[in-house]
């Protein structure tokens, strides 16, 4: 293997540029020159390609975002799109590429890697949702869970210093995952929400009024965080307060969730898939996807799914009075 090229690809999340910056120095290390990609499957298409070297990526591991920006690609999902990416990394006598970005992103590595089989592909899964299956974590988790607990910590702030007040003060937050709560669960365990509300776990309106009931009467606030993913999640709040005949002070985080300083947490997973990535091209591997198992790195096949894995059951039991499902 003599040259390889690295893009991004999705929503960008925190980390993705200590991934970038460890296939560089991997590359380096072993003697293999590598390009960069800009804005995803849609520069490669367009040929947006560029030579990388370690001065490059100097300092970038600090970095929120993508330094070699990302994009959504809809020629990328047609055969025709696909048959000029792999047009473009010949003439650039690319042997292997390092995708980075989410659950879609490595769907296409996967579509890539069975068009030539000189071109080998390796998946490296980054995305704040931490939704890709066969790795525990995903890159930008880990900081993503870090803003919410962090907004918990304000919140809570409040909530407990009202704690005598005549009125019962409920705030609730909401966060990101799409059709996952796996950043509700962990932010939510760690900045001590009193409620959880996860999409993957089943219960009805009527009862999650009860049980906020239940915690205002016990003592006096509730702070509520609640997944994207949640049925009815946009009129949560006003049906909330039309129920409940409260004040619900809302927070939506929003995009403060995705972008941001990378977490040493994030950056060290980064640094070692881009390492294990460059290594496993290396070796001579394909349609791979690089994972995290307890504490080891490995590879694993790129499987068409979506769900993510990890070991969500264990987060979601541990207090099982403070987490719900809508
Ligand atoms: N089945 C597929 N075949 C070919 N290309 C795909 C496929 N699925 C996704 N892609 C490509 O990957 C790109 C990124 O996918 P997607 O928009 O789902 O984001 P993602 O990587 O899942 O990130 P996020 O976590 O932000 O959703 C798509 O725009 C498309 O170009
Ligand atoms: O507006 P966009 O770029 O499609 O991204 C929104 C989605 O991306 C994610 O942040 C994942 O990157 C989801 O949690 C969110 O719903």
């Amino acid at each position: 293997m003599k040259r390889i090229a690295v893009l991004t690809s999705g929503g960008d999340a925190p980390g993705m540029n200590a991934a970038i910056n460890a296939v560089v120095n991997k590359a380096d290390d072993l003697g293999i020159e590598v390009f960069g990609i800009s804005r995803g499957y849609q520069g490669l298409i367009n040929n947006e390609i560029y030579p990388l070297n370690t001065k490059k990526v100097q300092g970038i591991c600090r970095k929120g975002g993508t330094v070699l920006e990302t994009a959504r690609s809809q020629e990328f999902r047609t055969k025709e799109g696909r048959k000029k990416a792999v047009e473009v990394l010949k003439s650039h006598k690319i042997e292997g590429l390092v995708v980075i970005g989410g659950n879609g992103s490595l769907n296409g590595a996967k579509v890539l890697s069975k068009m030539d089989s000189e071109i080998k592909v390796i998946g490296i899964p980054a995305s704040i949702d931490n939704d890709i299956s066969g790795s525990d974590f995903s890159i930008g988790f880990n900081t993503a869970c870090d803003v919410v607990t962090k907004a918990l910590d304000n919140i809570k702030d409040t909530a407990l210093s009202f704690h005598t007040s005549n009125e019962a003060r409920i705030f609730a937050v909401e966060t990101m995952g799409r059709e996952r709560g796996w950043i509700s669960i962990l932010a939510g365990i760690a900045g001590e929400a009193d409620l959880v509300i996860v999409p993957e776990k089943r219960s009805s309106f009527a009862k999650v009024v009860n049980r906020i009931k239940e915690i205002i009467k016990a003592k006096n606030d509730c702070v509520i965080l609640f997944s994207e993913g949640i049925t009815n999640a946009d009129n949560f709040v006003d049906q909330l307060e039309a129920k409940l005949g409260h004040r619900v002070r809302s927070t939506l985080l929003g995009f403060q969730q995705r972008g941001g300083v990378p977490t040493i947490t994030d950056r060290i997973l980064a640094l070692r898939m881009g390492v294990k990535a460059v290594e496993s091209l290396k070796a001579g591997e394909s349609a791979k996807m690089i994972a995290i198992k307890g504490d080891s790195v490995k590879t694993e096949l790129l499987e068409n799914n979506d769900i993510g894995t990890g070991s969500y059951d264990y987060y979601l039991d541990m207090f099982k009075h403070k987490v719900m499902g809508l």
